[in-house]
């Protein structure tokens, strides 16, 4: 669509409100009503949202919230969560998402973004790389035993204290695993509205033996058959091992609750909890972080490394050729040199290994890298936790 789209940043609630509708048809919902308007209206920070437009009409939107993330080794980057991706229908395969994704990516200030991603195939070709899943899992909470008792205490609290404590709690607790992100004003603002729909959501505040606030569990029970419920986790966070602990012995203890749901990292050892193990069932794994380093350097800088010989990879960026060139990884860090390249890969799938959620070995098994020395390269990227962010955008 090149000379017919222009992206623009905009800058009023009525470019925002179209924002949101353009969006929105994209994804065959309606424009928002008066009282959700007001709802999605935080969301818009200034300077963060693009469109494009042919002649005056909107044509296509994208937006990003500031936030932070969590790179392996637990240092919090600047981070843009993007969002509202959406073209018209009547435009849809003549670039506009690709104009829209050039000007983004060139004028973002953070250095990575992440988003989730409606296809899996949208976002690759942009240096996206899909960096972390989560599984869903069903706990039947009729044969759920948790041996022993709580080593601190659960206690229930009202929406409006929910309101001031769970972003307090979120930015003490809710930043530890790489992945975790900060959430931003509007989300907490969407999921407050969320939550006043849902009359029956729940939320309860863990403390340890000191008094200190130290985790909490949102939830919300649903379809009541013969005097049983199914409960959904939507929110659950936990600073150390005895609040996730007590948490789980408060959820599978609760009456009149037949089945469990919730979203867990790949490596959380839920099915250990139990002295039945097979109480837990995974029904989903699904991709959740599709991460973009924006900017490279500093983002290898970010994280640390396991101890391995050092590796040379040679990076190509389509869309952000500063970031082309060859990065010597070794233990003690990262720097750019001339010298002959180990591994040779795109910057999504550099994404894709960042987290240490798939390894450089299976990325060359499927023939979509090419190099030698994967192993030490797999040894420089392992992590002892796999990414979860749990934050959904
Ligand atoms: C973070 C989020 O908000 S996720 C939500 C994303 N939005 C949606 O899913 C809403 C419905 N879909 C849409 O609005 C649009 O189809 C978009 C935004 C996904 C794509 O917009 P378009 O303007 O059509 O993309 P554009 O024309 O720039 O496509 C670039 C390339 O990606 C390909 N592509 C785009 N969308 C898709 C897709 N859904 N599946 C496969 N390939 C795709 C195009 O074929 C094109 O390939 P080419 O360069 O080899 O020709």
């Amino acid at each position: 669509m090149a000379g017919v789209t222009e992206i623009r940043v905009l800058t009023d609630e009525a470019q925002f409100r179209a924002h949101t509708s353009v969006f929105r048809r994209a994804m065959h919902w309606g424009p928002p009503t008066d009282e959700q308007w007001q709802v999605v209206l935080p969301s818009y920070e200034p300077d963060r949202v693009l469109a494009a437009f042919d002649g005056d009409e909107m044509i296509g939107t994208t937006q990003s919230y500031g936030s932070s993330l969590v790179v392996p080794g637990g240092a919090l980057v600047p981070h843009a969560a993007i969002s509202r991706v959406g073209v018209r229908a009547d435009y849809t395969r003549r670039g506009v998402l690709t104009a829209l994704m050039r000007e983004q990516l060139s004028t973002l200030p953070d250095p990575v973004a992440t988003l989730r991603a409606s296809e899996g195939r949208i976002y690759g070709r942009f240096g996206y790389g899909l960096a972390g899943r989560w599984r869903t899992v069903e706990v039947d909470a009729n044969r759920a035993v948790i041996a022993g008792e709580m080593t601190g205490r659960v206690r229930m609290i009202d929406q409006d204290t929910a309101d001031k404590l769970l972003p307090e709690l979120h930015e003490a607790v809710g930043r530890t695993r790489p992945g975790q992100i900060g959430r931003w004003a509007g989300w907490w603002a969407r999921a407050r509205d969320r939550k006043s729909e849902a009359e029956n959501s729940v939320t309860v505040v863990h403390s340890g033996p000191d008094g200190d606030d130290d985790g909490f569990l949102t939830y919300k029970a649903s379809g009541y058959e013969d005097f049983k419920h199914r409960m959904s986790i939507e929110d659950f966070e936990w600073a150390n091992d005895d609040a996730w602990r007590d948490l789980w012995i408060y959820a599978s203890r609760l009456d009149l609750v037949d089945k469990i749901e919730i979203d867990v990292a790949l490596d959380e050892p839920v099915s250990w909890l139990f002295e039945d193990p097979r109480v837990v069932r995974t029904k989903d794994v699904f991709d959740e972080i599709w991460l973009r380093l924006v900017d490279v350097p500093r983002m290898l800088q970010a994280r640390t490394y396991g101890s391995a010989d050092p590796v040379v990879i040679e990076l190509r960026d389509r869309l952000l050729p500063a970031n082309d060139g060859r990065y010597r990884v070794s233990p003690g860090g990262v720097e750019r040199v001339e010298e002959q390249a180990d591994i040779t890969m795109p910057v999504d799938l550099l994404g894709a290994v960042y987290f240490g959620d798939t390894t450089f070995s299976q990325l060359a098994a499927t023939k979509r890298i090419a190099g030698t020395r994967l192993s030490d390269a797999d040894a420089l990227f392992a992590v002892p936790q796999k990414p979860y962010c749990g934050t959904f955008f």
